[in-house]
């Protein structure tokens, strides 16, 4: 039974970011900025050479996420609160019209780094083989899934961070768009050479508790043949196949977006985040 408490967002980050534009300007730290058009543009024609044709949704793509590149100055120090609503809308209409947004090179700066470090720091044996379905009714499948997860909290400086941004964007979405996410819960996973995770929806059958999935890469250098592509399966549309590339985002609704893990044949780390409309579990 995994400890849902454990990951529950308290208060006092609520008063860390109201009390701290410091803290919660760099959350996005310059995300978009100019320096990072180049990896974007390399990383999207990766997505591009993955993805099954198909020109208009690779536009669709491309261009949600080109525009506010384009548009940041370079010479801007850090990120300012403005840039940061700037990208939460960014997802906010992405989300309204399609239902999902890939933004290759979103997670830099030190949000980043301290994912990275968590990821070092969590000790091989704290992880478990990841269970389907939920509380009494799960189990664990190996022909289904084949990751090791680890339940985050926000109890360490590194996962507060990322806690942080989490919480800042639940209050934006649900805010924006009306959605009633009351919390999260967030997790790091460990796919060694060969898992995968086959199709599925993250809301389970008659519990639409999840409603909204964020998931985030800690692999530098990913390469198109290391395989591990997260590939969703929008109902009107093709496949899109997103390589797990550090710092790129997939954002969509849970219980909407078929989506699969492929095997993977490198070891391959993902951060996932769920937006959940439900109250807490004591
Ligand atoms: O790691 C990923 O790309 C997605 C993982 C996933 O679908 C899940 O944990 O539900
Ligand atoms: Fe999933």
């Amino acid at each position: 039974m995994r400890n849902l408490a454990g990951c529950l967002f308290d208060t006092n980050l609520l008063l860390m970011i109201a009390d701290s534009i410091t803290n919660s300007a760099h959350i996005l730290q310059k995300p978009f900025a100019a320096d990072c058009i180049q990896a974007s543009a390399i990383q999207l024609d990766n997505l591009q050479t993955n993805m099954i044709q198909n020109n208009s949704i690779e536009n669709n793509i491309i261009q949600t996420h080109i525009e506010p590149i384009a548009a940041v100055q370079p010479d801007i120090p850090r990120t300012t609160n403005v840039q940061i609503e700037n990208n939460f809308e960014l997802i906010a209409s992405a989300i309204q019209t399609s239902g999902f947004i890939i933004l290759p090179g979103a997670i830099q700066g030190k949000l980043y780094r301290s994912l990275l470090r968590l990821k070092q720091i969590i000790p091989a044996h704290e992880f478990h083989a990841a269970g389907i379905g939920q509380g009494e009714q799960q189990n664990i499948n190996q022909q289904i899934r084949g990751d090791e997860i680890y339940w985050l909290n926000d109890n360490h400086i590194h996962s507060r961070r990322w806690f942080i941004w989490c919480e800042s964007l639940r209050v934006y979405l649900s805010r924006r768009l009306l959605l009633g996410l009351t919390r999260f819960e967030s997790q790091l996973a460990f796919y060694s050479a060969g898992a995968f995770y086959k199709k599925h929806r993250d809301s389970f059958r008659g519990n639409n508790n999840r409603l909204l999935t964020v998931v985030t890469y800690l692999n530098e250098d990913w390469q198109a043949d290391d395989g591990g592509e997260l590939v969703l399966y929008p109902k009107t549309q093709p496949p899109i196949y997103v390589p797990p590339q550090s710092g790129t985002i997939a954002i969509f609704l849970s219980e909407e977006m078929l989506h699969e893990v492929r095997p993977t044949y490198q070891s391959r780390y993902s951060v996932t985040c769920w937006f959940r409309t439900d109250s807490a579990v004591l």
